[in-house]
């Protein structure tokens, strides 16, 4: 029988989270009863790593805690932490400082740790020298899974396989391909098969008709157009969580919210949120391409845009 070594700490800034620290943290817990999980954060420090890296936004406090949550949602006995780092000198400079925080938070919750796991050998002697208990190394050399966070902000398209499940939607590019009467549809879905990835078609299809001159009767009332709209966002959540590094949907909250002041004449505070919520990298319309492009043609042009936006 394994011999269990009670209060385990991991440190870290899981920025973002990756496969390495996934297996650190599970190979932990197999060792202890509870695991306290830091999550390090300090905003210019953070700021910085963002501007030199090739993430496409920059995630917040509130996105790494989500991912950690999510990624160990049934594990009932690893808690997560937010360390406040502002204000105490860098790594490795501040580890009086930073472990007197550390340890305000540990005591607000009564937690005595007895080991702290790490893959940073020359962490361990601090670990020691101010928390008093044994500090266990994990795959020091990343023999296991041989990558860093830098790695991912670095280029995380490239290393999409060591992304946290978790994270990845947050990652994903999306890309919209909006057209008035699913003419863009064909080309989505060929795009989605180029790209091995997934697409998200025009959820308003089923509840609209259209007449003889395109134009889109009022068949739905504006509380059932917001309904779609949220539905149509709960698809996209979905399918971003399979998707890889790229979506393709027939439709951006900005050219729904167009179109519900075309057809309420009033703007809707829920479109305005979807939209934040909901950033697209890329939206093509059909209605640039003029009657004269053969289907070859705007297949060829969209597929350069797409690729633009991918490299
Ligand atoms: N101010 C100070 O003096 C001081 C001192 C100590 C710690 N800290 C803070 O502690 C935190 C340390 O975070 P970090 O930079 O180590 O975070 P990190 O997110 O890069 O890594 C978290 C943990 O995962 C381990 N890990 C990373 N890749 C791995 C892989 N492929 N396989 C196995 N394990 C892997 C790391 O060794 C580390 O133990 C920071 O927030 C830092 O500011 C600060």
């Amino acid at each position: 029988m394994k011999t269990k070594c009670k209060i385990g700490v991991i440190f870290g800034k899981f920025y973002p989270l990756h496969c390495g620290h996934i297996y650190l943290i599970e190979k932990a817990i197999t060792q202890v009863e509870v695991l306290h999980v830091f999550l390090g954060c300090e905003q210019l420090r953070d700021l910085k790593l963002f501007e030199a890296s090739h993430m496409p936004r920059q995630p917040q406090v509130s996105d790494r805690f989500y991912w950690l949550k999510r990624t160990f949602q049934n594990h009932q006995n690893i808690y997560i932490h937010v360390l406040n780092e502002e204000g105490i000198a860098y790594y490795p400079n501040g580890w009086r400082d930073w472990s007197d925080r550390v340890k305000a938070i540990l005591a607000k919750h009564q937690v005595k740790p007895t080991v702290i796991f790490t893959s940073e050998q020359q962490d361990v002697v601090e670990y020691e020298r101010f928390f008093h208990c044994t500090v266990k190394l994990i795959d020091v050399n990343r023999d296991f899974i041989n990558i860093s966070a830098t790695q991912i902000r670095d280029n995380p398209y490239k290393n999409w396989q060591y992304l946290a499940k978790a994270a990845r939607p947050f990652f994903v590019t999306k890309i919209a391909l909006v057209s008035k009467q699913n003419q863009f549809d064909e080309i989505a879905q060929q795009l989605a098969n180029i790209f091995n990835t997934v697409y998200v078609n025009n959820g308003y299809s089923n509840y609209f008709h259209y007449d003889h001159y395109g134009k889109i009767p009022i068949s739905v009332t504006a509380d059932d157009y917001i309904r779609i709209a949220k539905l149509q966002a709960q698809r996209i959540d979905e399918a971003a969580l399979n998707a890889n590094r790229v979506l393709f949907t027939a439709l951006d909250f900005v050219t729904l919210q167009q179109s519900f002041q075309n057809m309420f004449h009033k703007e809707d505070q829920t479109l305005n949120e979807l939209i934040n919520k909901y950033p697209f990298d890329l939206v093509i319309n059909y209605h640039d391409f003029n009657s004269k492009h053969s289907q070859l043609s705007i297949f060829e042009a969209v597929l350069e845009q797409v690729r633009n936006q991918l490299n």
